[in-house]
């Protein structure tokens, strides 16, 4: 069975005391949230802490953006899985197309650090997508094969979750096609062997276009940035009809 999975991926956004701000705006609005969807909030690692004690361990799961491959040791400003699961973290994004450009990102510390993941029983979000350069190109399904076949490298996939993310789409306002979506992550889906592994669309998803979204027959949930900042727009999101 493939679990939905609504994810906001905060980035760089909300201090601790927004973090709780938003959580009081959005709950308010989660009581008639259907509870066959699983619901994450990937924030910054400052804001990890007081998310988890306010959520205790109840319907919606928290997430960090980012983990280190090691489990300790001389690596300035990195993060380790004991660490985030001392926090009670559940999920976590890793390979990220903005790690991926300003981070130096690739696909060999992807797979690193998703199995660092799934070591330390992290669920995580592998990101995968093409440029706007590659789809022009007509290099989408070459460029996420090898994306997939690297980065998935003994990795378990009865415990992953993947993100369709075309670049060109993330924070532009310029959503994929709901159809073509659909068509990418059918291509991703059969290069899994693990056919439950539950695949998000993410790119300037909003309350807008979710339920068109939704609706497509290969997509199980969504990563969403810039909308998922705001309480009331999240909550329309996760309660997509
Ligand atoms: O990068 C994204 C989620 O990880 C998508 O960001 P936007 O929803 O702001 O386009």
């Amino acid at each position: 069975m493939r679990t939905i999975v609504i994810a906001g991926n905060w980035k760089m956004n909300k201090t601790q005391a927004e973090a709780l701000e938003f959580l009081k705006g959005f709950m308010g609005q989660m009581e008639t949230a259907p509870d066959e969807r699983e619901v994450v909030l990937c924030a910054p690692f400052t804001a990890l802490s007081a998310l988890s004690k306010h959520l205790h361990g109840g319907l919606i799961k928290v997430g960090a953006q980012n983990i280190h491959w090691e489990d300790s040791g001389a690596f300035t400003g990195e993060i380790s899985g004991d660490m985030l699961v001392e926090l009670g973290v559940r999920y976590v994004i890793v390979g990220h197309s903005e790690r991926r450009q300003y981070f130096g990102e690739t696909d060999e510390t992807v797979n690193q650090r998703l199995q660092a993941a799934q070591r330390h029983g992290l669920k995580p979000i592998l990101c995968v997508g093409e440029t706007k350069q590659q789809r022009d190109a007509g290099e989408t399904e070459a460029v996420i094969r090898q994306q997939l076949s690297r980065d998935l490298v003994d990795i378990d996939q009865s415990n992953l979750v993947v993100a369709y993310e075309p670049i060109w789409a993330i924070g532009t306002g310029d959503t994929c096609e709901a159809k073509e979506a659909n068509r990418v992550i059918g291509l991703i889906r059969q290069q899994l062997s693990d056919p439950n592994v539950s695949i998000q669309y993410g790119g300037s998803v909003k309350p807008g276009n979710i339920d068109d979204i939704m609706a497509q027959p290969e997509i199980d949930g969504a990563l969403v940035g810039g909308a998922s900042l705001d309480p009331e727009g999240f909550a329309r999101i996760v309660n997509y009809q």
